[in-house]
Order: structure tokens, then sequence, then C-alpha cells
């Protein structure tokens, strides 16, 4: 019995070592392929569906200037252009490709034992109820969503008018401030409770302070919060390997990430940094990620993960929930005075809600989307009409211009060609209010919750290391209970942060209609 638990051992051993090898050598491959798209390195890629989709991308539109269209234009016509453009260019080509694609992948999950690919994915919540949790979840968040939905579309409709905007109907997809219609605080703007206000966004302050920030300030800064909470500092591997500005003189995939080499020394992020609040924002989420990557690093690579993806992505969006606050920014001095005033409050939480509410149904129905279309449940012939059916139900929005089966809309989301899960994502949402609270409550704040900041709170980061190292190590449901006292994925700290805006919200709303019961409007379109 002995000599067998050794050499279960040596080969546990011998598999760690080799799996670095083979990990480390797919992840160059293919980090030197996102940060050079050349053919020559899409030809040392086996994902020849993803270089094809991003010669096509590289092709025709640089998203990255399509988003700043989307986020700035007020002008109907010009964003029902682009909505249309990148959709035209991005999605239909892909449609084939795509349900050819789901057939491979269902038939490699199926030789590993799964159902389908959906199946593969949502093994890695460990919960035999997880699409039922996952609908729990959303049912306890979905009334503050239904209030924030009929604010901004009344707001809409003072800017847009009765032609475009039907104040019992869904909200055209392509006025909300971004390509997908997941993060509306592009149009905060055009929301503010209280206009004569401090400006939250303080990416006017930023710019401003050129000399103060550019790309490697932002990263600095994220940084110095992970140590002032006793967490570790970026190796200098990280300052020399990462590519954190868009180089000139080749195409790279701008798409932000966070990449482990699995080598235990290197760790980088690829992102083509603006210095914009959402571009602050994200460097906090990728450093998040690399900061999981540097505490687990010791671990078996089996369990160099997440506790469950959704932790993964959690991290960044748990410390930039102190950052974004008004006390923090005139920390960091973003902004001129921090002791926010109760006006000042609910335009900071108005402005959170606008990119942690407004995202909540479209990242649960990406995955609801796939795991039908993996299950067989949503053939080819319906796959823009089932997306568009889920996109009206969840998030109330509908298609600017008549979608047909020749369109392929889901397509011209980054993570579908990709072929990344997305409810991580959902999970994070939920997950990063439950950390949040904890950690504020370890860092003695008094207060109410959405006012908390834990900059050097070493209580707070404590907790948060502890989380880490572990990785995927043990069950998340375990870790979680550690971390938080709950062993559950759990809404109520999110109601809580919130609950100040849901009880000016519902005063707002007095005669508005909750929802849209008009599901099947559309609105014309412009001559
Ligand atoms: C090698 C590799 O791929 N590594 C993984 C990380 C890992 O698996 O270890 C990775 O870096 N993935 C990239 C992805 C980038 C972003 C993203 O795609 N976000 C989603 C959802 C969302 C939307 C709004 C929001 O506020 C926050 C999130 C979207 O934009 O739709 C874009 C900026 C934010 C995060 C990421 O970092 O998660
Ligand atoms: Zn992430």
């Amino acid at each position: 019995y002995a000599n067998s638990s050794s050499d279960a051992l040596r080969f546990l051993s011998d598999y760690n070592s080799t799996a670095e090898e083979v990990f480390s050598f797919a992840v160059s491959a293919s980090w030197n392929f996102n940060t050079n798209l050349t053919d020559h390195n899409s030809k040392l890629q086996v994902r020849r569906l993803l270089s094809l989709t991003l010669t096509l991308w590289k092709l025709f539109f640089d998203f990255e200037e399509l988003k700043e269209i989307m986020a700035k234009s007020r002008s109907y016509q010009k964003l029902l252009f682009v909505w249309e453009a990148w959709r035209n260019q991005s999605g239909v080509p892909l449609k084939q490709l795509y349900s050819r694609f789901v057939e491979l992948s269902n038939k490699a999950s199926r030789a590993d034992g799964f159902a389908d690919t959906g199946d593969d994915w949502r093994s890695w919540y460990e919960s035999e109820t997880f699409q039922q949790d996952m609908d729990k979840l959303y049912k306890t968040i979905q009334p503050l969503y239904l209030h924030l939905h009929a604010f901004v579309r009344r707001k809409l409709y003072d800017q847009y008018g009765s032609k475009y905007i039907n104040l019992k109907g869904p909200i055209p997809a392509h006025l909300l401030g971004s390509m997908f219609a997941q993060k509306w605080s592009n149009i905060y703007d055009l929301m503010m409770p209280f206009p004569n206000k401090p400006n939250l966004d303080v990416t006017d302050e930023m710019v401003r302070q050129v000399s103060g920030y550019n790309a490697t300030h932002m990263f600095r800064v994220a940084e110095e919060f992970f140590t002032s909470l006793g967490l570790m500092e970026m190796p200098k591997e990280f300052w020399e390997g990462s590519m954190i500005v868009k180089p000139d003189d080749r195409d790279v995939v701008c798409h932000a990430s966070a990449w482990d080499f699995y080598n235990r020394k290197d760790f980088r992020i690829k992102q083509c940094t603006k210095v914009t609040t959402e571009d602050f924002f994200t460097v906090h989420h990728e450093m998040g990620h690399i900061q999981y990557f540097l505490q687990y690093k010791n671990q078996p690579v089996g369990f160099r993960g997440g506790a469950n993806p959704g932790f993964h992505e959690a991290i960044g969006d748990v410390i930039f929930l102190s950052v974004s606050t008004p006390k923090h920014l005139q920390t960091i001095n973003l902004l001129e005075s921090g002791n926010a005033d109760e006006e000042t409050d609910l335009n900071h939480l108005l402005k959170m809600a606008l990119d942690k509410i407004a995202f909540l149904p479209s990242g649960y129905l990406i995955d609801l989307w796939r795991w039908e279309v993996f299950g067989g449940s949503t053939p080819p012939e319906r796959y823009n009409a089932d997306w568009w059916y889920l996109r009206t139900k969840y998030q109330g929005i509908c298609p600017p211009i008549r979608r047909t089966e020749d369109d392929f809309d889901p397509g011209a989301k980054f993570h579908i060609p990709n072929n990344t899960p997305y409810i991580r994502y959902f999970v994070s949402f939920i997950l990063q209010f439950q950390l949040h609270e904890k950690l504020c409550e370890a860092a003695n704040h008094t207060g109410p919750l959405h006012t908390c900041d834990i900059y050097r709170s070493k209580e707070a980061g404590a907790i948060l290391k502890k989380l880490l190292e572990s990785g995927s190590s043990r069950p998340w449901p375990e870790l979680l209970q550690e971390a938080t006292g709950t062993n559950q994925i759990d809404a109520s700290s999110l109601m809580r942060y919130f609950e100040p805006l849901m009880k000016w919200l519902e005063k707002q709303n007095v005669n508005e209609t909750l929802g849209w019961p008009d599901f099947m409007w559309v609105p014309p379109v412009p001559e």
C-alpha cells in the first residue's frame, strides 16, 4: 500500500513538471500571437478559428475606435450605423464556422464524459443545481434592474423622443453607451441625478494631470493599492514582459487580458491602455488576476485557478469598489473634495449601478444562450432568434433594426469566437459585493457600504491572501465560508450596497411602467 501512494506522488510530481512545460509553451505561443497578429504566428496556433476571426476583425474595423463612438455619440443614426456595421463585419462571416465549432467542441466534451460543452463548463462550479442557483440569483436582483431600466428609459425618452423610445417597451440596444448594452456608465451624463455636483468620471482630471497619469502610472497606482493591503507587488518580470500600451508598429488583440505562464516567474498583462476611468478600472481588474496568479503560484499546476472562475473575475473588481469611492478618488487626488454629501453619494451609486446592475442580465444570458446551443435546444437556424429572445426577456432591449437568421449577432461579442465562458462574470458581480462587505467589516468601516474604502487595511488583506493562495485546491464553498462566513453565492450584500439607490429610484419611478409589456415592439428605421 505504501509504495502505491509513493508511486502516486511520483506520478503527480512528474505530471506537474511536465504540465508546467507544456502549459508554458502553449501560453507563450498564444501570447506571441495575441501581441503580434502575423500569419506566421497564427500558423503556430492550433486556434485557426480564432486567427481567422481576428484577421477578419483587424481587416475591417479597429474595435477600439468603434467602442469610442458608441460611448460618446448621442446621434441616433450614427450609433445605429456603427452598431450594424460591426455586426455585419464580425458576426455574419462566423455563423457557418460557429455551428461546425459547436459540433467539434461537443465531441471533445463527450470524449471527456460530459453530455456537451455546456455541461463541461458548468461542472467547474461543483453544484448539482447550478442552473437553478443562477436563476434564483437573477430573480433576487431583478426588482433593482427593473427600476434602473425604467429610470434610464425615461431619460432616453427625454433625449431621443417618443418616436424611438416606447415607455412600455424594450430600449433600442444601440443607445446605452456600449456595443453590447452591457455597461451603461458611458451615458451617465444623461442620467446624473444631481448634475451640478463634482463629476465622478475622473477621465478629464486624469488627462489634465497627463504629466502624472499615463499607463505606467495607472498600473503603479493600482499596484500600490494591493501592497497597501499587504498583498504582493508585481515582480520585475511583469514590468519587463507586459504590453500595457498599443504598439504602433503591428496589430495586436487589444481586448485586455492577464496571463499566467505557468512557470512561477512570468505573469503579464496585455492592455491597449488609454488614460480613462474605464481603463483605470480595467487595470485593477487585470491586476486582480495577476495577484491571484502570484498568490497560488506554488500550488500544483492543477490547483492554479480560482476557487471557481467567478472568484478569479471578482478580485480586481473588489479592489475597484474601494477605489471608485469619492473618498478614495480624493486620496489619489483625482477629485477635489472626497467628503461626499448625500447628492454626490447618489450620483456615485447611480454611476456604479450603470455598470454593475446593468451588466447582470447580459452576464447571465450570454451563457444561457450558449448552454442551449451546446445542448442542442437552439439549432443553427435559430441562433439569432433565440439570442434576441433572451436579450429582450432579460435585458429589456431590442434590436434597432430588423434581424434575420442571416445575421449572427452573438458572434460579434468577443467571448463567443474567443470561446471564453461567461457565467463567471455574472457570479463575480454578485460575489464581489459579498467579499467587499466582509472586507469592509474587517477594515472596521462604519457607515453605508457604498462609502467603504479598504485601502491600507492589513486585516482585509489577510482575508484576501488566505483565499487567493488556496487557488482551486479546496471546494469553493469551504473557501467562501472561511472568508465571509457563508458558503453560498448570495445577492443580499449587493442589495444592501444599492439600498439607498433603490429607495430613490422607487420614488423617481412612481408613475413609470416597470418592465416592457410591449415585448415585441421595435423602433422605426430612421429614413
Ligand atoms: C489569458 C486570458 O484570457 N486570461 C483571462 C483571465 C483569466 O482567465 O485568468 C483574461 O484576461 N480575460 C480577458 C477579460 C477582459 C475583460 C472582459 O472580457 N470582461 C468581460 C466582462 C466584463 C464586463 C464589464 C466589466 O466591468 C467587467 C467584466 C467583457 O468585457 O464582456 C475586458 C476588461 C474587463 C475584463 C478578463 O480579464 O476577464
Ligand atoms: Zn477577468
